[in-house]
């Protein structure tokens, strides 16, 4: 076993032990990937303030999301298909998140449904919701993210259609995959992979199939998407979806200052900057760059979180320094989960809590709370000026 030391080494592991297919999937971007790239490679343009001499004892990453204490600042971001990546992945990722500390948040589009993560863990978690053409549906699993005693819902309104990535289409995504002589002979390089597989009877959409009037043909997420996610959606429907759930609300996949005016407006409890982590519109701006413009807007009225991009603890500072209260991590745990089960969650965990703590210190800073952007070099056009 290699020495793992970062989340590219997980990244790594991850790609050798699952099948390709759904490495892919969770390392696409959508069309040319630009947005995807700059995701990352706009955090590495940020330098940091080196001081010294100041006492570095008792150092505290805690802080509070929604009101919900944290070991530190970060949650797990849902992920479609995550028991894809490793045999019931949604509930190792649980687990890990529960031990550490920390919010995690299961996709509507879960293999492992909201009762089994329930079932397997006593921390209350977020539930991530897609809005369906079937009303019906949507009562029904926001109640049973209710039964379950969910904390917060995080509704995600920047994926009404799916942005094409063109690397699912090539390798036929699908789950379970289909058995072509392609995807046998990629498969037979995964026995560690398969035999996890086997050994669970959760390998369907359990949030959906069984529970949704016209579950459909699921084998091309593409067009069953277009088939079944509301294209519809719109402010009076999520403030109408506001009222039904009646608990904490997170708004997922604002990247406009417009639009996070409009988020303050129908009354929810925390924002996620976020371009869906490159998958949706390529060509829009990192959600780094999008971020301090958003917190001068809205800052005040609502808590800003942030996701895409978070590679390391270092990016966890930036955000923060850059006036988000919390990030969500999507890629960063998935690798770790692909990788080795929970475990990786749980080493993932540990790197970023590890480099969070060592940057706060080495730039003078003890509390992850009142960190600011003085503790950042920005370039001064960062930002950028787009007309
Ligand atoms: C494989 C994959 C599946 C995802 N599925 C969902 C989903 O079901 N619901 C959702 O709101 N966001 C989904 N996202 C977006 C993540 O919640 C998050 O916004 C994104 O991963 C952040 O970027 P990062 O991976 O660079 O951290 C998904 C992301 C990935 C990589
Ligand atoms: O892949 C995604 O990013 C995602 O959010 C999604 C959307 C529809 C089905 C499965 C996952």
């Amino acid at each position: 076993m290699p020495v793992i030391t970062n989340i590219d080494d997980l990244k790594r592991l991850h790609r050798r032990r699952a099948p390709k297919m759904f490495f892919d999937y969770a390392e696409s971007g959508s069309w040319t990937e630009q947005t995807f790239r700059e995701n990352t490679s706009d955090f590495d343009k940020i330098r940091l303030r080196q001081r010294i001499a100041t006492d570095m004892t008792n150092r505290s990453t805690r802080s509070t999301m929604i009101g919900e204490e944290v070991a530190m600042p970060v949650a797990l971001a849902p992920v479609g298909m995550t028991g894809m990546q490793n045999a019931d992945g949604e509930i190792k990722a649980a687990r890990a998140a529960e031990k550490f500390g920390v919010p995690f948040t299961l996709s509507t589009m879960s293999i492992c449904s909201i009762e089994d993560v329930r079932g397997a863990t006593k921390a209350p978690f977020w539930f991530q919701l897609y809005v369906m053409r079937d009303e019906e549906f949507v009562d029904n699993i926001i109640a049973r993210a209710k039964n379950a005693g969910c904390s917060a819902l995080v509704l995600t309104v920047d994926l009404q259609i799916l942005g094409q990535r063109h690397k699912d289409l090539k390798n036929g995504l699908s789950a379970p995959p289909k058995l072509t002589p392609r995807t046998i002979a990629n498969l037979a390089t995964k026995w560690a992979w398969g035999l996890e597989m086997l050994g669970t009877h959760r390998r369907t959409f359990r949030n959906i199939v069984g529970h949704a009037k016209s579950v459909g043909d699921m084998s091309s997420l593409s067009s069953w998407t277009a088939e079944q996610f509301d294209p519809a959606l719109n402010w009076d429907t999520v403030a109408r979806l506001k009222e039904k759930w009646g608990g904490k609300l997170i708004l997922k996949g604002i990247l406009d200052v417009e639009d996070a005016r409009q988020a303050v407006n129908v009354g929810c409890d925390a924002i996620v900057v976020s371009n869906h982590g490159g998958r949706q519109l390529d060509g829009a701006l990192s959600s780094i760059r999008m971020l301090p413009s958003i917190v001068r807007a809205v800052g005040d009225e609502v808590e800003v979180h942030f996701d895409s991009g978070i590679r390391s603890g270092q990016d966890v500072l930036k955000a923060l320094a850059l006036g988000a209260r919390g990030v969500m991590i999507g890629r960063s745990y998935i690798y770790g989960l692909g990788a080795m089960g929970q475990a990786g969650v749980t080493k993932a965990l540990e790197i970023i809590h590890k480099e969070l703590d060592t940057t706060m210190a080495l730039c003078g800073r003890r509390d992850v709370t009142t960190l600011d952007r003085d503790v950042l070099l920005v370039p001064e056009d960062f930002e950028g000026r787009w007309a």
